[in-house]
């Protein structure tokens, strides 16, 4: 057997979808010993990818936003199909793949009446060729367009569903009558699919195989050159772009004295810390409600290290107290292998198994941060005046964790030898035995909220909706900014932006709440929603929780009421599903095989809300998993490759972004972003920017007599949604932080 014949080459094209690694996953599964290398379908015109061609066992053309007539979005996928009778290769279309090979054929592209994203059909089969053994198939189907055949021609069906009234027969899988090429219209890699994944899958290659053997087909050896050309296949892991150091016993160490103090509370922590001096930095993250478990209280000192940076930058501001210096990337490149580095640089040991965060960088990343890392462009990109960094991060050295399961708090600090934490054990224990103080209210005197105009936003829901009719989207976050002014002189006690967090706290509290004040940014949290977390190394789990799905709390509204109009509502369920399908693409991308969904749509009880929650997480295949210290990198890569949130943007993620940035009038800057933690121990946890506002400190606006706080809110716009209804959703999170101003 040939090295060709043991490990087949599968050549997959990505039209830019965010489900393609799911289906590079589950074609691992189906090929065994396959190596399974991507492309997008405008890496190379049909000329050039011809003879790379015979270097495969078989080609999978995957789905995508657009039109298969549209060649911006079609690509190199549409010349496939009549490519020469010599250089024929079995290939495999999911979605827009089985469009655009209908198409090729002489079907007619229409669109359907009533479109189907993320919803589930039962699909019947002949049981022949893609469907030999295969049983019933309840199938995921994301599309606007489908195929009308031609009666006759060399496509011809393989399955069909029926949408009755809806949409009559649809298309749901296609074979060529004398080529080697098969589609399916609906997604078998999806997590909702039963039955028609897998099977189908294997039925392909088995079908594949049988043609190759027929046609006596060679493929042709492995070259450097196509190695070079091609890439390397999937995953290909992240190589760190620097040494790192191995751990040994004389890497620094944590100094950690652990209390049992149950009665302490953050606040009085923060109190401790000078938090009330609203001039120097200060970082809380706050586990104010379930699931949230620990708080994190970092003591910031005059010479903690607060590093800014601004998309479009090629350097970091490094700040110390008053003095500021820049640090170009140089040999870095880019943000992410400069923050990579500053933490390999900083890896310590020691610190106590049980407590997430040992010290390390906390701060918020902007929307744009992700968008930018994304390769989008950004049309809001110029900077007007001062501005949010995108990146704002400090360097905590020591810090307060408070385990609100255990009532455990543990002091702790990287300086070696410091005897700040004996004192501040010290001071903590007299502090538990005192009663708290309460921070008096804030009493807004007309506060001025700028709310987005209702007829904007839903002429820019309906504006949503056409594009996702279009086949362009299949799930649309549209989110609006609303602005609150507060006259200072007219606010009682002055203005406090810790005392603001008090009544946000109290009005709203949330798992992951958190007061960031890393000037000119303070940002007040009540976020319900975690976006990423990596447990320690080694052999980190990545862990992420999307909400999508949101009903409104009102009197007499059961937990049971609120889990027939979220898990009973096909439409609230389709939501969360193509995020959850969008998580485990942007997962599979990074760790590989192994993406588990541990959790689907359970309705979660927050303050204001029921919403639905999924978990997602994975692992690093253990071969591929380094002996520790390489893998304190992988939350941050994955991060990185992950961002901006898909719960936020919807799907796919590219092309949603970019109709996004169309509807919306403003930068999203930190909303939609995250906020969070990079442990010098190897561990992350970031949560979604939202039910927050900040402002930015230092502005001229300081000097006036307003107070300028920004808040975003929006949902996910689906084909299905009711503009009226997501108006009024858009306001009920948005009351979810008004609360704070006094606004009801
Ligand atoms: C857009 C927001 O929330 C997002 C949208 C949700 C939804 O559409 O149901 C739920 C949680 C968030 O992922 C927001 O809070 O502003
Ligand atoms: N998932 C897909 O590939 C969708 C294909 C096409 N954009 C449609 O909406 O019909």
């Amino acid at each position: 057997m040939t090295i060709e014949e043991h490990h087949p080459r599968i050549l997959l094209i990505d039209s830019y979808d965010s489900f393609t690694f799911n289906l590079v996953s589950l074609c691992k599964q189906a090929i065994p010993n396959c190596h399974i290398y991507i492309i997008k379908n405008d890496t190379f015109i049909i000329s050039e990818l011809l003879p790379y061609l015979a270097s495969f066992s078989a080609v999978i053309v995957g789905p995508g936003p657009g039109s298969p007539n549209n060649d911006r979005d079609i690509g190199v996928i549409k010349d496939l199909w009549n490519i020469p009778e010599q250089s024929l290769i079995p290939i495999f279309g999911v979605c827009l793949g089985l469009q655009s090979l209908g198409v090729g054929y002489g079907a007619h592209l229409k669109r359907l009446q009533v479109v189907k994203h993320g919803q589930i059909s039962r699909i019947h089969h002949n049981g022949v060729e893609l469907f030999r053994g295969v049983g019933m198939v309840e199938a995921v189907r994301y599309h606007s367009l489908h195929v009308v055949l031609e009666d006759g021609g060399e496509v011809e069906e393989l399955a069909w569903t029926d949408d009755h009234a809806e949409n009559g027969r649809v298309v749901m899988a296609v074979r060529h009558t004398f080529k080697p090429f098969w589609a399916v219209q609906y997604h078998p890699e999806s997590i909702c699919t039963r039955g028609g994944g897998l099977e189908v899958m294997q039925n392909f290659w088995r079908l594949a195989q049988g043609w190759t053997r027929k046609t006596g087909r060679r493929v042709l050896p492995w070259t450097t050159a196509l190695a070079s050309t091609i890439g390397k296949p999937w995953p290909a892991f992240p190589v760190p772009s620097h040494q790192q150091p191995l751990l040994s016993v004389s890497s620094p160490t944590v100094s950690t004295q652990i209390l049992e103090l149950p009665n302490l509370a953050a606040y009085t922590v923060c109190e401790l810390f000078g938090v009330s001096n609203e001039e120097s930095p200060f970082v809380l993250l706050d586990s104010a409600a379930q699931p949230g478990r620990f708080s994190i209280i970092g003591s910031l000192m005059q010479t903690s290290l607060q590093i800014t940076y601004f998309v479009g930058d090629d350097f970091v501001s490094l700040i110390r107290g008053t003095h500021i210096m820049k640090e170009y990337f140089g040999r870095l490149d880019n943000i992410w292998t400069w923050l990579g580095d500053f933490m390999a640089s900083k890896r310590v040991r020691g610190g106590h198994p049980d407590i997430p965060f040992w010290g390390g960088l906390v701060g918020v990343l902007s929307y744009e941060l992700g968008v930018h890392s994304m390769h989008v462009s950004l049309d809001k990109l110029q900077r007007e005046g001062q501005e949010h960094p995108d990146a704002n991060l400090i360097f905590v050295e020591r810090s307060v964790v408070i385990d609100s399961a255990t009532g455990r708090v543990v002091v702790q600090s990287l300086i070696p030898d410091d005897s700040w934490v004996a004192d501040t054990a010290f001071i903590l224990s007299e502090a538990s035995t005192k009663t708290a103080r309460v921070a008096p209210p804030i009493i807004d005197v007309a506060p001025v909220v700028r709310l987005p105009e209702k007829c904007c936003y839903i002429a820019r829901i309906n504006a949503a909706k056409e594009r996702i009719f279009a086949g362009d989207s299949y799930e649309l976050c549209l989110t609006a900014r609303t602005t609150i002014s507060v006259p200072k002189a007219l606010s009682v006690h002055g203005s406090s932006s810790w005392r603001r967090y008090q009544a946000l706290r109290s009005k709203n509290p949330a798992p992951y709440s958190a007061y960031v004040r890393l000037h000119p940014t303070t940002l007040l949290s009540s976020s319900p929603e975690r976006f990423l977390s990596t447990s320690r190394p080694p052999n980190p789990v990545f862990h992420l929780r999307p909400i999508k799905g949101t009903v409104r709390k009102a009197p007499g509204r059961t937990r049971a009421d609120a889990e027939v109009a979220l898990v009973g509502s096909i439409k609230e369920v389709a939501e969360n599903l193509m995020i959850v399908d969008l998580i485990r693409h942007d997962l599979h991308a990074v760790v590989g095989e192994d993406v588990q969904v541990k959790q689907f749509c359970a309705v979660e009880e927050y303050e204001t809300v029921w919403q639905l929650v999924s978990v997602i997480e994975g692992r690093l295949e253990p071969s591929s998993c380094g002996t520790g210290d390489p893998d304190s990198q992988l939350g941050w890569e994955v991060l990185r490759r992950s961002l901006p949130p898909g719960s936020m943007t919807g799907a796919p993620k590219k092309r949603s972004v970019e109709i996004l940035q169309t509807l919306e009038d403003h930068k999203r800057s930190l909303y939609s972003g995250v906020f969070g933690y990079w442990c010098v121990g190897g561990g992350t946890d970031w949560s979604v920017t939202i039910r927050s506002c900040f402002k930015l400190d230092r502005s001229n606006a300081e000097h006036d007599a307003v107070e300028v706080w920004h808040l975003g809110a929006g949902g996910a716009i689906t084909a299905l949604s009711d503009a009226e209804d997501e108006w009024e959703e858009m306001l009920v999170k948005l009351k979810s932080v008004l609360g704070a101003f006094g606004v009801q």
